[in-house]
């Protein structure tokens, strides 16, 4: 089998001695035609993969920010079938890989198996659901590997180390490390947790390890991604796309893109 155009392009970023940075975006937010523009954008800043989420009624995992996006996309009439579309549309103008980020609700009531299928002909390449346990992946795991999606796995600092490990072994594409770290300011006693976890995975992770959450200036970027392979950042992209504020999105990825010397 090929390289996944995730592991290619991951590659070549680290060859390039870049942290790996993966903006998530909501699909339908401020309209599905943008959509294509909004991914070209972000493509040309540099980022290693996107992390594209589908609005859903009852996203519990969600932060206000993000869930806020997701009423705006909802309004507009945005559905999984929709998105899936677009996508297909313009997927020889992309190089970039996307990622989908959808609660399970919405894949089961598409058909699972339809859903993989359709993921790989929009040029999908991977997937993360939050509210699909480990026991429970089997409804999936099959029609994604049929199909070449990577399975990526979200691995949270409250699991314990037995289910981190097995997360860590299993993930594909890369492992999205839910790092909590507080607020933002100097190093608490609490980022020497997260050094500790984020090292732990990376030492059992065949894949990329990113961590993800609380991140949105590109100090926090920097420290988190010195302990992995790079960031994940969410609710700061989408409050900034929202806003029309493209500069500082690009300040942001620019910025932590650098590996740190002598960290
Ligand atoms: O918004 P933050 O704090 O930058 O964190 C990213 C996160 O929002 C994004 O990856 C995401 C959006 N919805 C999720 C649900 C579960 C896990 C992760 C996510």
């Amino acid at each position: 089998m090929g390289k996944s155009k995730i592991d290619q392009s991951f590659q070549e970023k680290q060859a390039a001695n870049e942290k790996l940075f993966v903006p998530y975006i909501m699909a339908g937010d401020g309209g599905l035609d943008r959509l294509e523009e909004r991914i070209q954008f972000l493509q040309e800043c540099g980022v290693a993969a996107i992390e594209l989420g589908i609005p859903f009624s009852d996203p519990v995992a969600d932060g206000p920010t993000i869930q806020e996006a997701g009423i705006r996309a909802l309004e507009n009439g945005t559905t999984l079938m929709s998105i899936l579309k677009k996508l297909q549309d313009f997927k020889e103008n992309r190089s970039v890989p996307i990622i989908l980020m959808t609660y399970l609700n919405p894949i089961v009531a598409y058909g699972t198996e339809k859903f993989a299928v359709d993921c790989r002909e929009s040029g999908v390449d991977g997937v993360i659901i939050p509210d699909l346990p480990l026991e429970e992946e089997s409804i999936l795991a099959g029609h994604l590997q049929e199909n070449s999606i990577a399975f990526i796995r979200l691995a949270a600092m409250t699991s314990p180390k037995e289910r981190l490990v097995e997360l860590a072994k299993r993930s594909e594409g890369f492992l999205y490390a839910v790092s909590v770290t507080g607020t933002t300011g100097a190093r608490t006693v609490h980022d020497a947790m997260v050094e500790d976890y984020l090292q732990m995975l990376k030492e059992h992770s065949s894949v990329p390890v990113l961590a993800g959450f609380g991140v949105s200036d590109i100090q926090q970027a920097r420290d988190l991604s010195s302990y992995c392979d790079g960031v994940i950042v969410g609710s700061k992209i989408v409050d900034l796309l929202h806003k029309g504020k493209t500069d500082e999105i690009k300040d942001l990825i620019h910025g932590s893109l650098k590996l740190e010397i002598n960290h």
